[in-house]
């Protein structure tokens, strides 16, 4: 693999970084990777596990004579570090970030650029609940999207970053950053504040069941707790940032639930057998197209009998 920048430097040593991290070691994407974290117990850590060929102190040394600069950290922090880094960028070098919202990343970062440095914002779809130094592994971003958003950088600084993300695993594709979060609105932010929710109302009940509901809790709602587990800073930023995409997702998403609550008052079961059958219909779809590499493929599975 080629090594497509010969200094890369990573802001916010978590989960998304540190996975980068052992990926760019894996592929052999860089020659040396520096890091820094704002606080002093994640540098020491980074240090003990090696995580970063070298620690920094501070944001500014680590991204001093940097290709590529890339900003691990939660959406509401990007502003404050690009303008403590900005002034000493090294003219040429590429700016992107791995935020899960965009356009307010673009807003961020924009002031603070300097003139002759490329911005080239991505987004990488994979993440756990885990985070901080000691979750990231090298094979997160294997076979999973990484979506750039250019937002008019320069066509080579684009290309090259989406040679780096494939040589981390991924598959690459383009964006508007505003399309971009309606997307993730409908596929990651919206599903993440249900499960928050349907977690909460879990743990309300839990008080008068007296542990039943989360003792004997079921496939779909362990899924639940696991995304409920997230970093509540990183959720945070992601909602206060993606405000209208969110809002306009959750708004289409009550005015469903009304109705199949109506439809459960009335005892319409109709409408629940349709609507639940259009519903599979779409999960059949994305598989039959080949769209979720992850699901099981039992059809192919020989039933054995007896
Ligand atoms: N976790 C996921 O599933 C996932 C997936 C894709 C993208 N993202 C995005 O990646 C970014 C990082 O997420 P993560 O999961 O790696 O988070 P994380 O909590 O594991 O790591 C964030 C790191 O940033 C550091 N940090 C916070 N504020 C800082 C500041 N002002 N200056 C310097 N360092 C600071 C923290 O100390 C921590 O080391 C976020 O913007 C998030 O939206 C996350
Ligand atoms: O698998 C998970 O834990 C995730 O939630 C990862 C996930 C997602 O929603 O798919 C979460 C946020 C990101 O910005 C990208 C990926």
């Amino acid at each position: 693999m080629a090594q497509e920048y010969q200094k890369v430097a990573l802001i916010g040593l978590g989960l998304i970084a540190s996975s980068m991290f052992w990926g760019i070691k894996r592929a052999g994407l860089a020659v040396e990777v520096t890091g820094y974290a704002r606080s002093a117990e994640t540098r020491e850590t980074a240090r003990e596990i090696g995580l970063c060929d070298r620690v920094c102190d501070s944001a500014a040394e680590a991204v001093e004579d940097a290709d590529l600069v890339v900003l691990c950290v939660p959406v509401g922090a990007m502003a404050a570090v690009m303008e403590e880094i900005g002034p000493v960028l090294k003219p040429g070098a590429t700016v992107s970030d791995v935020g899960s919202v965009k356009r307010a990343v673009i807003e961020a970062v924009t002031p603070h650029l300097p003139g002759g440095v490329h911005f080239v914002p991505a987004h990488p779809l994979a993440g756990t609940e885990q985070s901080g130094p000691r979750s990231g592994f090298a094979e997160l971003f294997d076979n999973r999207w990484c979506i750039l958003v250019p937002d008019g950088a320069e066509a080579e600084a684009t290309a090259r970053l989406h040679r780096f993300w494939q040589g981390l695993g991924s598959n690459t594709d383009e964006m508007d950053a505003d399309h971009h979060d309606l997307v993730l609105a409908v596929t990651s932010h919206t599903p993440h504040l249900i499960a928050y929710t349907m977690v909460g109302v879990a743990d309300d009940l839990r008080r008068v069941t007296d542990s039943e509901v989360i003792k004997y809790s079921a496939a779909g709602f362990r899924d639940f707790t696991r995304i409920a587990a997230s970093d509540p800073t990183m959720w945070r930023d992601v909602f206060l940032t993606n405000k209208d995409a969110t809002l306009e997702i959750l708004g289409r998403f009550t005015e469903e639930l009304f109705a199949l609550q109506r439809a459960i008052r009335q005892g319409d079961g109709d409408m629940l057998h349709d609507y639940f059958t259009r519903t599979r219909a779409i999960r059949r779809g994305i598989i039959e197209a080949g769209q979720d590499t992850e699901a099981p493929d039992f059809g192919r599975v020989p039933v054995r009998k007896g």
